[in-house]
């Protein structure tokens, strides 16, 4: 078991794999924005200061009641919010965020920009439109003007606390906007990742496929030059054959633009070219033959780098682990947010199943690393046997599973991780030895609850499965969001 999420935890901490720590986003790269920040907050005068002070102080809950019921107004925001969680958390803490931003000191801008780069990563994670955060922000600063003159007692004291004001509110805004565009770039690169995944489902398949296109495409070439009538030019061309229009529709967007697609491209316009200007020419049959070998040099050169091509993205980067066969652990952020999205959509729930094996530092104590990586690939297995189609399994870390199950309700869900439990507990691997050892796992249900952060469902799920281990392991514990049980549930319960 690998500690719980709420710690953290270093790949040099641990010789094989565990858990491993979630990548770091890049520190920010603009060390202007805070030198400004706080010249900004040096700046501001005393009187300024207790000015904006007395306005968030008096008028800090009708702010954050005009901000939220204008955010409410807008469609799009009901996805992220509900009314009883705008009423007692967000509103408070817009209160003490704005206290917070327009009093602090120049000291304070280190904190300020951390907590604007957490949010800038949750609207990021959640996918908050840009938009309806630079409408809040102007909706605040229109609100934090007409109690600024309705408090000042001079109009150059007024004017003066507005651009104060101003100025902080949009700082903030730029430091949380820059953590947004990060987080969204990340998550795009590894969405991006997915889809050439998805695309080339079963690489090797398609790969001798590809080959043997190229290869319809050299004999279609062979027996119209050996040919006494070879025709025109055009019809041989590479870029017209199945290959040329594989490679250029999903060869290209499944591997992007890179220096191998290039050199591929840049081979095939240099064969087509040749063969449409020297094929009229090519009057003799050794004519021919020479532009023949010159073109299947060229296509030999195209396989070698398409077979690199597939080769490199074979591996476990491709979306596999490479022990397990299941899912890399760095596709679940896309996988959930999608079926966040899709339960947001359509209303289907999904649930979230955190599988830890039981005692099993002890299997590799015993009986060896290989004994306890058959382990592992005889659990995958058993985890592909016992789910359906659809639900999405994934290796998280050492001895630790994800499983993810789309359109399930809070019962189905348990009953599929009771399923799991069942059959780990009963079906135990047999080593190499012909040793029979029995396995155990404890498993840990989130049914997500509507809320847009896919990191929540996964740290309740995480929460269950400790509860499980706590409890005694090989058991299956609900997290229930502070639901009551539904009937047979509690049974279950750690
Ligand atoms: N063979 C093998 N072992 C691994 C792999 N990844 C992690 N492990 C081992 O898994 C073990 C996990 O041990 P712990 O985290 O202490 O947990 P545990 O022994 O399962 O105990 P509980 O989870 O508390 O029931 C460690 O001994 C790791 O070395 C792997 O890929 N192959």
């Amino acid at each position: 078991m690998s500690p719980p999420r709420s710690q953290t935890q270093t790949r040099a901490e641990t010789q094989v794999q565990t858990r491993p720590a979630p990548r770091p986003l890049p520190p920010p790269d603009d060390p202007r924005l805070l030198e400004d920040w706080r010249r900004r907050l040096d700046a501001v005068p005393e009187e300024v200061r207790t000015l904006l002070a007395e306005v968030v102080a008096a008028g800090g809950p009708a702010l954050a009641d005009h901000f939220y019921g204008d955010m409410l107004e807008d469609p799009r925001a009901s996805r992220y919010l509900n009314v009883d969680q705008v009423r007692e958390r967000l509103k408070p803490s817009l209160q003490r965020w704005l206290a917070e931003l327009l009093s602090a000191g120049a000291d304070g801008v280190e904190a300020l920009h951390a907590t604007q780069e957490h949010v800038g990563h949750v609207h990021a994670r959640i996918g908050i439109p840009v938009d309806l955060v630079s409408r809040g922000a102007r909706r605040l600063k229109d609100d934090l003007h007409a109690g600024i003159r309705q408090r000042a007692g001079s109009e150059g004291l007024a004017l003066e606390a507005i651009l104060c004001a101003d100025g902080l509110v949009d700082i903030a805004l730029e430091s949380m906007t820059r953590a947004y565009s990060r987080s969204r770039d990340a998550a795009g690169q590894v969405d991006g990742a997915f889809r050439l995944f998805s695309l080339i489902q079963n690489i090797g398949t398609e790969r001798e496929r590809q080959r043997a296109l190229l290869l319809t495409w050299e004999n279609a070439l062979l027996y119209a030059l050996t040919s006494d009538a070879p025709g025109p030019a055009a019809p041989l061309q590479l870029s017209r054959s199945e290959f040329g229009l594989w490679f250029l529709h999903k060869g290209m967007a499944s591997f992007g633009d890179t220096a191998e697609t290039r050199e591929v491209n840049l081979i095939a316009a240099r064969m087509d070219s040749t063969l449409r200007a020297r094929l009229p020419e090519a009057t003799t049959a050794a004519a021919r033959r020479e532009l023949l070998d010159e073109l299947r040099a060229g296509a030999d050169a195209i396989r070698s780098l398409v077979t690199m091509m597939f080769d490199g993205i074979g591996d476990l980067e491709s979306g596999r682990d490479a022990l397990t066969r299941l899912l890399n652990r760095r596709f679940l952020p896309t996988i959930l947010r999608r079926e966040i999205a899709l339960q947001a959509n359509t209303g289907r729930q999904f649930a979230v199943l955190m599988l830890d094996l039981d005692h099993f530092k002890s299997i590799n104590d015993t009986h060896g690393h290989e004994a306890g990586d058959r382990a592992l690939k005889h659990v995958a297995a058993l985890l592909v046997e016992n789910t359906r189609g659809s639900d999405y399994l994934f290796r998280y870390g050492g001895e630790e599973f994800v499983v993810v199950l789309g359109s399930v309700s809070l019962d189905d869900a348990i009953a599929i991780a009771e399923g799991l439990r069942n059959a780990i507990a009963s079906s135990p691997v047999v080593l190499a030895d012909g040793t029979s050892l029995p396995l155990t796992a404890s498993i840990g249900v989130a049914v997500q609850d509507g809320h847009p952060d896919y990191e929540r469902v996964l740290a309740r799920a995480d929460a269950a499965m400790y509860q499980a281990k706590r409890g005694g392991r090989d058991r299956v514990v609900v997290d229930d969001g502070g639901l009551p049980d539904p009937p047979g549930v509690r049974a279950l319960r750690g």
